[in-house]
């Protein structure tokens, strides 16, 4: 198959595109793949690293207020639409598929108007603003939660779950804490705010850091790439023992993942999908500043279901945060019960779901 793929501005987007292209080729070999994410997002450090031929378009995503910067987006946009135009005629893909992000906005609508099939990959339970566009012109529709399917043409919609939940579910993973300097026989929490990192969640942590210091089991406190050195800073006074490691950002996640014995985090969906495809017991903090709130609707699905605790924002403290961390660290038999929960909730063929439909609509 010959794939063009397109997802951008966060690892939730990303993500998922990269588990489609690893199951395409590990299915057909053969297949020639072409990622085309924006010059600004994530995604243009994360897909060259994979070895994954990459295209960057310039583009950038609306400001809610009215400004002139709004006119500089639709010119990028045009711009990007007419790129990728150019794009699709050289490289001549079967089908194209968009995971979300602006950048696949111009790419998948450029596409459908060359009468390429086109599949696009709603993570959330609340559509975003990109993909709500290309539900006009696209030919399916696979989404990750039942509810995102009243938003979108009926009949064209498909749920499939995420299929970075198939990625990490057939992960066989031989990862050791001692590679990055931490014990291997010790109980390990991970902390992550997404993929960019959540300040709340980093103050909060930098809050602990004295007590953490303290336990018996072990941290790993990821703080996002671009919040690492504010971190360090804030640290600085605070002396890290060896139970405790601070990162930037963690590359392997499918590696690190089925080693970690609770996770403290946002609720993006593609995390979800993770965290329920391998049942991590978790603590979540929803992101209060996404789209129709939709985190907090993914944490109560887990939540509902026994399968992970929430703090809200709003009520998150060191204190609070400190006190949920050490009641499941010290009880092993909560945390397997909300590991049992979560386990399965995720949807671990996903990614053939997706395949299934590109090659129903290719033939
Ligand atoms: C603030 C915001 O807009 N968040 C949205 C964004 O979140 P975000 O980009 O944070 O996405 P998710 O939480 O869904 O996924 C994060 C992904 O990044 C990976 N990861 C994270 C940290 C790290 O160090 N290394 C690493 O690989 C995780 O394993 C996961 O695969 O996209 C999601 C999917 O559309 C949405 O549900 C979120 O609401």
């Amino acid at each position: 198959m010959r794939l063009i793929i397109s997802g951008g501005g966060t690892g939730g987007h990303i993500y998922p595109a990269l588990a489609i292209i690893e199951d395409l080729l590990k299915q057909e070999p053969d297949s020639e793949v072409l990622y085309v994410g924006s010059h600004r997002g994530l995604e243009s450090s994360i897909v060259p690293k994979q070895g994954i031929k990459f295209v960057a378009l310039k583009i950038q995503g609306f400001k809610r207020s009215l400004s002139f910067e709004n006119f500089k987006t639709i010119a990028l946009f045009l711009k990007s639409v007419h790129d990728s135009k150019k794009i699709i005629k050289d490289f001549k893909p079967d089908v194209v598929i968009g995971t979300g992000g602006y950048v696949s906005g111009a790419v998948v609508y450029a596409a459908a108007k060359a009468h390429i099939p086109t599949i696009i990959h709603e993570q959330n339970s609340a559509v975003g603003l990109t993909n709500k566009f290309l539900s006009r012109y696209v030919d399916k529709i696979a989404i990750g939660f039942h509810e995102a399917k009243a938003q979108f043409p009926e009949e064209k919609v498909i749920f499939t779950g995420n299929p970075r939940a198939q990625q990490v579910a057939n992960m066989h993973s031989d990862f050791k804490w001692s590679s990055i300097g931490l014990k291997d026989d010790v109980s390990t929490v991970l902390i992550f705010g997404g993929s960019q990192g959540a300040p709340a969640i980093n103050n909060a942590v930098i809050g602990s850091i004295n007590e953490f210091n303290r336990r018996t089991y072990q941290v790993v406190f990821v703080t996002g790439q671009k919040r690492y050195t504010q971190v360090m800073d804030k640290l600085q006074k605070s002396q890290i023992k060896s139970n405790i490691k601070v990162l930037p950002y963690i590359n392997n996640m499918p590696q690190v993942l089925p080693k970690v014995d609770l996770i403290i985090g946002r609720a993006g969906a593609t995390s979800i999908a993770e965290i329920t495809a391998l049942g991590i017991p978790a603590i979540l903090i929803p992101s209060p500043y996404v789209t129709a709130d939709h985190q907090t609707k993914n944490t109560m699905s887990l939540v509902s279901r026994g399968a992970a605790l929430m703090i809200k924002e709003a009520d998150l403290n060191p204190k609070n945060l400190l006190k949920a961390v050490d009641q499941l660290m010290h009880d092993p038999a909560e945390r397997e019960k909300m590991a049992k929960n979560s386990r399965g909730l995720g949807v671990v063929n996903s990614a053939d779901k997706i395949l299934e439909i590109a090659h129903n609509l290719t033939k």
